[in-house]
């Protein structure tokens, strides 16, 4: 298992089982007495301060005072007694000011109370948490309040080790804290975890477990879950909608929110500014506040895995004077569980980290949260700058916003409460690191490796950014953005090259568009009165083959005012029936001369036009524009056409229909089939042999024609070479020429030896299809070696059709 249990103390069997039952004795009075106080507390309307005013159990109230917990924080102690009175808990609270003991208590108290306790118990309260940190954070704080005393089972179920190690324990467990991943896979996959009896369930930074990416595990998980039970939800931001609650199977559920009485989200004792910083100027101004603050515990937060590692990175090489830590999603768990243990223990230090470490976490004492990317939206600004101030300190945030954020940013912040104020810079102290970075990405591939990947997982993020209003990938200096990282030129970014090109052939099409809307067009269109849909609506013709909701635009009674408020500029006058308004199709319209299409005017539908298109079975009633447009479409115009007719053509090439072909008792008195296929084969080898002779001659006579006109041609370029060749040789100046002599010189190189032969290609070709291994092998004598050592292969290349009529022929014979 993932954790320790809480269980675990070994004595001897029967002092054990007294000592238990002695336990259990006092157990129940204690359990009696609880249950009477707790039905007792008046949560909405008694004053609870410390944690000795309300009625918890003995181990649990030496859980507290080991800790120190006296005085419990606003959302403890409103949470608190409605949670040991069974309430269904909407628990809000800033970052920070005690949520995890809101729910530990209860689970713990209420756990007791039922005696939900040992193997046979089964599982009684179920803790899910977004990260594997956070449910480490909270089993420890389960561990230490409950170590004094309690006998439950309790573990951790993250992953990271193997299902089969954890099936065991896991059927024994009284309360897991648990990744939603983990125990679905649990509950899915191990047959003997029964969580039939549980009675709790709780969800720490219930706003981000129940977003897309947990919500189809917490989904299945449910289904799971018994429906009666307590359900506690609890974050910093509670933005969940009904039907969430509706899923969680909530029950008139207390919401418990501490953000209503104090006008601000974040903690009294955080200070919040923010600076005006164009990305380009962020490796700079971080490196310079970094160098400004070496004696203090800052965690710095970036919008991707690629960020962080190669700030790390390459701020490592440049020696800063502090500690520094890295911590992302993409390390391995150990890794990152030695990063938090490492930096939750250091004095000073600077932790870069992606989101993995907004939310939840309790790294005591940090100073300074820099927010060095523009978080995704106001709730993970107040998640990450929660990191700072807790419990009551003091801590500082700072946001970098580019310029182009600045006002969304702003008015995002203003509208969740957020107090920020801006500070500047102070040029003077900031250093610029652009050099060193260049010569480390210079020197270093594996640095300008990790500097490329970090642009463009910033840029893709920046692009996916739903929130167009902050973020606005046009405004970033996305070159001076890549120089500032040290790269030596900016990465291709597909994406963006895809946009660009989309919106250029947009435009060039708008363009063309545009000027294919002639001088002549625009005057015409001037001239035109704007007509609006309904205006050609009224004007079409065949408006009796129209479908009906049209015809009950006019009624009878309306026929005159409407065809008054809807005259067109199609419409004769008002007398008129507007049904029967005359529609031109153009006269000069060639559209349908490509397909064919014979038109004529339907005697049946006044007005109407028919199309016959050639080969259709039916004529084409053209009674609305649509129709009119699939006269475009040959696709469409496929469905009217006639699917046609089965022809068998002869060896003239004439077209008979299959009934004419020669019935079967005839074929059969010309023989058996066998000989009537020799014979057909036959008569077609005398047909080609005689054709071929005839081929033959007119090829050779083409080729020795060809041949005569290119010796023609090179006596002339050698008249003009000497001419002009007067002592120098003259190279060819591009390889492209240099190509076409070498083919022509290989395509003739036998021609003259032998022209009957030719044109032959001296090269060795691989073995074609129509070479059998015999023919290599036939005939090994000296002469065929010799033959073959001199031409190697010969491989007759056919050139005009020709000749490929000829090899045919001779290959066939
Ligand atoms: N009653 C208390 N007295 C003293 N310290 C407390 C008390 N309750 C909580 N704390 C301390 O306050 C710090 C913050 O508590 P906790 O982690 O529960 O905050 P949170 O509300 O869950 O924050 P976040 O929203 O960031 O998860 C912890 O270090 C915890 O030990």
């Amino acid at each position: 298992m993932g954790g320790a249990g809480i269980t675990g103390r070994t004595r001897p069997t029967k002092v054990k089982k007294q000592a238990s039952a002695a336990k259990r004795k006092r157990d129940d009075v204690d359990v009696e007495k609880l249950e009477a106080a707790v039905a007792a507390l008046e949560p909405k309307t008694g004053v609870y301060k410390d944690f000795t005013d309300l009625p918890l159990s003995d181990p649990t109230k030496q859980g507290l005072k080991s800790c120190h917990f006296a005085v419990m924080t606003d959302i403890q102690s409103k949470a608190i007694p409605l949670a040991l009175q069974g309430h269904d808990i909407l628990g809000a609270a800033k970052t920070g000011s005690g949520k995890t003991l809101s729910f530990i208590i209860p689970v713990l108290e209420n756990l007791y109370r039922l005696q939900h306790i040992g193997a046979d118990a089964g599982l009684g309260a179920l803790i899910l948490s977004p990260t594997r940190e956070l449910a480490i954070q909270i089993f420890d704080v389960l561990r230490k309040i409950g170590k004094h005393g309690h006998m439950f089972a309790a573990g951790l179920l993250i992953g990271g080790k193997s299902l089969e190690s954890e099936r065991e324990a896991l059927t024994r467990m009284n309360i897991l804290v648990a990744t939603p991943g983990r125990m679905l896979q649990h509950l899915s996959q191990t047959a003997a975890f029964n969580v039939d009896d549980l009675k709790m369930l709780v969800l720490d930074e219930a706003d981000r477990i129940l977003d897309m990416g947990f919500q189809k595990d917490v989904d299945a998980i449910i289904e799971y879950l018994p429906k009666e039970r307590q359900t506690m939800l609890f974050s910093a931001t509670q933005s969940r909608k009904v039907s969430d609650l509706a899923r969680l199977s909530l029950q008139d559920p207390e919401y418990v929110s501490v953000h209503a009485e104090d006008k601000s989200a974040t903690p009294k004792g955080l200070t919040q500014n923010y600076i005006i910083c164009p990305i380009e100027e962020k490796m700079d101004t971080l490196w310079s506040f970094i160098q400004a603050s070496k004696k203090s515990k800052i965690l710095c937060f970036f919008s991707s895995a690629k960020t962080v590692r190669f700030v790390y990175e390459s701020f490592r090489h440049m020696q800063p004077g502090i500690p520094l830590l890295h911590i992302h999603g993409r390390q391995k768990q150990g890794a990152r569980l030695d990063v938090t243990a490492k930096f939750s223990a250091a004095k000073n230090s600077c932790l870069f980290a992606t989101d993995v470490a907004a939310r939840g976490l309790d790294f005591p004492a940090v100073d300074f949260v820099i927010q060095v990317d523009c978080p995704d939206d106001v709730d993970t600004y107040i998640h990450r700058v929660g990191r700072t101030a807790r419990y009551n300190r003091e801590g500082r945030g700072v946001l970098f916003i580019a310029p182009s954020e600045e006002e969304g940013m702003l008015k995002r912040l203003e509208q969740k409460k957020v107090p920020i104020e801006l500070i500047n810079v102070r040029q003077k102290k900031k250093t610029s690191i652009k050099e060193q970075l260049q010569n480390m990405n210079f020197k270093d591939p594996a640095i300008k490796y990790l500097g490329q990947k970090a642009f463009m997982t910033h840029v893709k993020s920046l692009y996916l950014q739903k929130d167009k209003e902050v973020f606005k990938l046009k405004e970033y200096n996305l070159e001076a953005y890549a120089a500032s990282l040290g790269l030596p030129g900016t990465p291709r970014i597909k994406f963006l090259q895809n946009d660009d090109s989309r919106q250029k052939k947009q435009a060039s099409r708008e363009k063309i568009e545009a000027s294919e809307e002639s001088e002549e067009d625009e005057v015409a269109k001037a001239a035109k009165p704007i007509r609006t849909k309904y205006d050609r609506m009224f004007e079409r013709q065949n408006q009796d083959v129209l479908a009906d909701h049209y015809k009950n635009l006019v009624r009878d009674g309306d026929d005159e005012a409407a065809a008054d408020d809807f005259t067109g500029a199609g419409a004769t006058n008002a007398d008129d029936d507007f049904m029967a308004v005359k529609r031109r199709i153009p006269a000069d319209s060639d559209d349908d001369e490509d397909f064919g299409i014979d038109e004529t005017t339907d005697p049946a539908i006044p007005g109407g036009k028919v199309v016959n298109l050639a080969g259709a079975s039916q004529p084409l009633v053209i009674d609305s524009n649509r129709r009119e447009k699939l006269l475009k479409s040959k696709k469409k115009l496929l469905q009217f056409m006639d699917k046609g007719k089965k022809l068998v053509y002869d060896d003239e090439g004439n077209p008979h229909e299959v009934y004419e072909l020669e019935n079967e008792d005839d074929f059969k008195a010309r023989g058996l089939p066998e000989e009537q296929r020799q014979k057909f084969i036959e008569q077609a080898r005398q047909i080609v042999e005689e054709a071929d002779v005839d081929d033959k001659a007119a090829a050779r006579e083409k080729r020795r024609e060809k041949l005569r006109k290119r010796r023609e041609k090179e006596r002339g370029e050698q008249v003009e070479a000497s001419d002009d060749d007067e002592g120098g040789v003259e190279l060819p100046d591009a390889g492209e020429d240099l190509l076409a002599n070498f083919r022509a010189d290989a395509e003739y190189s036998d021609e003259d030896d032998n022209e009957e032969e030719a044109p032959q290609l001296v090269e060795k070709k691989p073995k074609k299809w129509f070479q059998s291994d015999s023919e290599d092998d036939e005939g090994s004598s000296k002469k065929k070696r010799k033959k073959s050592k001199n031409a190697r292969h010969v491989v007759e290349q056919p050139e005009t059709l020709e000749d490929l009529e000829d090899m045919a022929a001779r290959l066939l014979g």
